[in-house]
């Protein structure tokens, strides 16, 4: 993972006719880790799905070394499958290895839920069955959507001490959150209203 690179020069945000946010750059190294903070609606998931290749920037470039994993608000994993049958599948589809759901699985302590249908999880829980897939995937660059949403206090230090884990590995961590996160970042983009922007501070 070492090789792992994240640089995002010039990008600008489109969305509904409206410019969310333009000239943002960002240099991330292995190891790196970034925030994306900033209010409701003012773009923090649209700019990491521009990072994931899923949205289309209005301007700008996105260059990145190594597989990027993004776990985001959606609900990826089947609600009618078990949580193990749903990581499976992902496993397959990512082409990564299922013997790594086991450890994933217990990363998150969830390791007791596995073979518990996704729908009768908490969100809590779903949360960290979706960070799960990402740990499963080995990917070297880690796109967290609000990843503190729904985590219990020793859930949140879990996630902290697994992206700490990542980073030390040499993983990148571009998390967008509008809540403190449970880990130190090197840099905090702060994205501001359109209403806001070019007001006095
Ligand atoms: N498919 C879409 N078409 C048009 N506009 C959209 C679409 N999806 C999102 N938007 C708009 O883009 C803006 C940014 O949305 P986005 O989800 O990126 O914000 P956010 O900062 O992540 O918000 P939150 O903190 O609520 O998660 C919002 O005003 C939203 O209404």
């Amino acid at each position: 993972m070492s090789d792992a690179m994240l640089l995002l020069e010039g990008l600008a945000c489109v969305r509904g006719g409206r410019m969310l946010f333009a000239g943002l750059d960002l240099a991330l190294a292995a190891g790196g880790s970034a925030q994306i903070a900033g209010p409701n609606g003012v773009g923090k998931s649209s700019l990491l799905r521009i990072v994931a290749g899923l949205l289309r920037p209005y301007a700008g470039t996105v260059r990145c070394e190594g597989a990027v994993a993004l776990t985001d608000e959606l609900d990826a994993l089947d609600r009618e499958r078990t949580v193990r049958q749903a990581l499976t599948f992902w496993a397959r589809i990512d082409e990564a290895p299922a013997e790594r759901i086991d450890a994933a699985l217990a990363d998150l302590r969830i390791a007791h839920l596995a073979d518990i249908p996704v729908r009768m999880l908490s969100t809590g829980q779903r949360k960290r069955a979706a960070l799960a897939r990402t740990l499963v995937t080995a990917a070297p660059v880690w796109l967290l959507d609000e990843p503190a949403n729904g985590l219990d206090v020793e859930s949140a230090a879990a996630l902290g001490a697994l992206v700490d884990r990542h980073r030390a590995a040499g993983g990148i961590v571009l998390a967008a959150s509008h809540l403190p996160l449970a880990w130190a970042q090197d840099l905090t983009i702060e994205l501001r209203a359109p209403r806001d922007a070019g007001e006095a501070p």
